[in-house]
């Protein structure tokens, strides 16, 4: 294709930093201002070479007409009981917000009880949050415009769902719990934060309190029941005990699976709850995690991972909290990740395991901590569960790369337990047959196996021949299992993909030795694992390196930009969505700081060290001969990670190689309006957006269309 010509935008040349003794240049650092009239113009000049690029596709009608037409089929979620009603989520088809709908009974007539497409004229308010008090009669729910991290909270009545008048404003990252007589609410803000706070800001978030709300009263009235003033990073979890006595707090203060312990006996307040909570410390530390699970009186049941990297469950008394009075439930297992664990019917846990990157989920006795049962499960995810501590039944749904959804339901009374299919989701005109999906491991740099999925129409031939689209997390300890998605089946059977998924370290994948081999020091893992895994997919004939596009978002995004830098002689494109593309500066903007955990900060020395070697805005190759085609995406009102990532990432990028006479592959950024970093990302702007991403790979790597 022809030459771009690029925006040229200014270059500071006096924007200096000094880290530690080394000068690093910061020509963009204007870009950081969202509201500036340069970087709005910016952004205008940028979607006008993009835009063009991306509808120039002369398949991008039938892309879209059909990945639409795929899409629109029935979704429903697990039904929970809140009361003597059942609530679960639905979406038609192409509906922009999924809805929620209350029976009376399992096969009662179902009724609309909170439809957020009703919020706005474009799918762009989203529901984010929800919690009903124990008599299931009242509901708080948060409502995020345009995919923002700020939410309002906002009451009903149930199962009537008549609106009540209470609305919580400059809530973020928010707990939602009741006290069990249903009168209040207790809810995380961040009162002071100066300026905007509608998610187009980069502020700060710092000083999270914790506040307690009494149904039916004015914000203004709320009760400041905990801050951490001298911890300014810290973040207050709060949860209230199953039995309604006890309020647990678990401080945070990044994302690493770590929180402090600290529990308020409701029932032991004098004058009730009017200020800040006289809290207990059972954990002043941040060794390790303490998920809540259930408590029966004094004794408490937790998920950690102190000294269990793959997670168990263990019991405090909080007569005698000392650790050394603490017993171990359900031992670790070495070779599967606890992921999750549930009561049910006053004495059942219902656990969840991750063993080589495919769901597990057992029953065990709360009382002996043994395991009694092995859910008959598919190779793929349990992406769904419900079910109370007093309820006698679960739901939980089953989903795979080629399998849509199938809820399961069981009742947990007896023993003898006889999960049946409750709803198989089905999309029209797929035929799972036609493909398949294999699990291998490849070695990485060294010598770590590393899991892949690869799924494709069957009959594939391994000529390296066939566009394969390589997707990847690695951070955070989260865990990328097998998903459902209607467009993928579209990349496979219309332009005759392979779609590979890597479970490359940082990820949850095998616990929490697997998140730090991906984290800090060790980050560059990651990028030796996802670049090992393009390699054995050139190795075994899949695909070629004219072929192949890496794909990523957020944590995701900073390991396409990382891969492309490092290695752009192996990728034909690169498709980076939300990235986090400035290591030097990420922990200034919203809640960056929080990453630390992952990242390290430019303010050590000897992080700076790591990040200056890897981060992407400071790696860009000079004098290559090509670097693959890139289509950076983001949105204005992503406050998880922030634009100004992406603007100076593709600016630095265009001014090295716009100059280059061997450079032919496109550069370039896509910014949504009204759009976040994708929680809550109505249809419409999904569909447009995947649609724009096929487009944009067909033209760069040229894909062949098939009916
Ligand atoms: O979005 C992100 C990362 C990935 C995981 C969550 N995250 C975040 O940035 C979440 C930011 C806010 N947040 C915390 O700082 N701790 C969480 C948390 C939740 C899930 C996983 C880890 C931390 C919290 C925990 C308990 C109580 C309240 C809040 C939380 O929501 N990134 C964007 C790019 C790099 C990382």
């Amino acid at each position: 294709m022809g030459k771009f010509q690029y925006p040229t935008p200014r270059r500071d040349e006096t924007v200096a930093d000094n880290y530690h003794g080394q000068e690093v240049k910061d020509p963009y650092r204007w870009m950081e201002d969202p509201d500036g009239e340069e970087t709005k113009a910016f952004v205008d000049a940028q979607n006008s070479i993009s835009r063009p690029f991306i509808n120039a596709c002369p398949v991008k009608e039938q892309i879209q007409k059909r990945i639409t037409e795929v899409w629109d089929y029935p979704k429903y979620g697990c039904p929970k009981k809140h009361g003597d009603h059942y609530y679960y989520f639905h979406n038609s088809g192409l509906q922009n917000q999924s809805v929620m709908y209350v029976q009376d009974s399992l096969d009662a007539e179902p009724r609309v009880f909170l439809d957020p497409n009703k919020l706005s004229d474009d799918g762009t308010v989203s529901l984010r949050g929800s919690a009903f008090t124990e008599n299931g009669l009242t509901l708080a729910y948060g409502l995020s415009k345009s995919g923002s991290d700020w939410i309002t909270v906002k009451f009903k009545k149930a199962p009537s769902g008549e609106d009540l008048p209470d609305v919580l404003e400059q809530v973020k990252f928010s707990s939602m719990a009741w006290t069990h007589d249903h009168t209040g609410f207790f809810y995380n803000s961040y009162p002071n934060q100066e300026g905007k706070v509608d998610g187009t800001e980069t502020t700060s978030n710092l000083h999270q309190k914790l506040y307690f709300h009494r149904l039916g009263t004015e914000q203004t009235a709320d009760v400041l029941v905990g801050e951490m003033p001298d911890f300014p990073k810290w973040m207050i979890g709060a949860e209230v005990s199953d039995c309604g006595r006890y309020l647990l707090l678990t401080p945070s203060e990044g994302c690493d699976p770590v929180n402090r312990l600290f529990y308020v006996d409701l029932e032991s307040l004098e004058g009730g709850i009017s200020g800040i909570l006289p809290y207990v410390k059972i954990v002043d530390n941040f060794d390790a995690e303490y998920q809540y699970i259930t408590n029966e009186g004094p004794v408490f049941t937790f998920k950690t991972n102190l000294k269990a990297p793959n997670y168990k469950l263990i019991n405090i008394d909080l007569t005698k909290p000392e650790p050394e009075n603490w017993k171990t439930l359900v031992e670790e297992d070495a070779s599967a990740v606890l992921e999750w664990a549930t009561c049910v019917n006053n004495d059942r846990l219902v656990l969840c395991y991750l063993r080589d990157v495919k769901n597990e989920l057992y029953v065990y006795d709360l009382a002996s901590g043994k395991q009694n049962y092995q859910f008959p499960l598919n190779v793929g995810s349990v992406a769904g569960f419900s079910g109370k501590k007093k309820g006698t039944e679960i739901f939980y749904q089953f989903l795979s790369f080629l399998t849509p959804g199938v809820i399961y339901h069981c009742d947990m009374s007896g023993r003898d337990y006889q999960p049946k299919v409750f709803r198989e989701i089905t999309v029209q005109g797929f035929d799972a047959s036609l493909f398949e999906t294999e699990q291998v491991f490849f070695k990485s740099t060294d010598g770590t196996k590393i899991p892949m999925f690869i799924v494709h129409k069957k009959g594939l031939k391994k000529d390296g021949n066939n566009p394969t689209l390589l997707y990847g997390y690695g951070g955070f300890s989260i865990s990328i299992t097998p998903s459902f998605s209607p467009s993928r089946v579209v990349f496979l059977q219309h332009l005759g993909g392979v779609y590979a998924l890597a479970n490359i370290r940082g990820g949850g994948e095998y616990g929490e030795t697997w998140h730090k081999d991906g984290s800090l020091g060790n980050k560059q893992n990651c990028f030796n694992d996802f670049q090992s895994a393009a390699e054995y997919l050139v190795a075994q004939g899949y695909t070629s390196s004219k072929k192949l596009v890496i794909n990523g978002g957020s944590n995701g995004g900073l390991l396409v930009g990382a891969c492309l830098n490092q290695r752009p002689d192996l990728f034909a494109g690169g498709i980076a969505q939300v990235g986090v593309l400035d290591m030097l500066r990420f922990h200034k903007f919203t809640i960056g700081h929080a990453w630390i955990t992952d990242y390290g900060s430019s303010d050590d020395p000897e992080q700076f060290k790591w990040l200056i070697k890897y981060s992407p805005l400071h790696n860009i190759p000079k004098g290559v001969e090509q670097y693959p085609a890139l289509l950076l995406l983001t949105g204005d009102h992503d406050d998880r990670v922030v634009p100004l990532h992406s603007l100076k990432f593709i600016a630095e990028l265009q001014s090295v190689v716009g100059s280059s006479d061997t450079q032919t592959n496109p550069v370039i950024i896509r910014v949504d309006t009204k759009s976040g970093h994708g929680f809550g990302k109505p249809t419409a702007k999904v569909i447009e957006e995947i649609s724009d991403i096929y487009s944009f790979i067909y033209q760069t790597i040229g894909l062949e269309w098939s009916k």
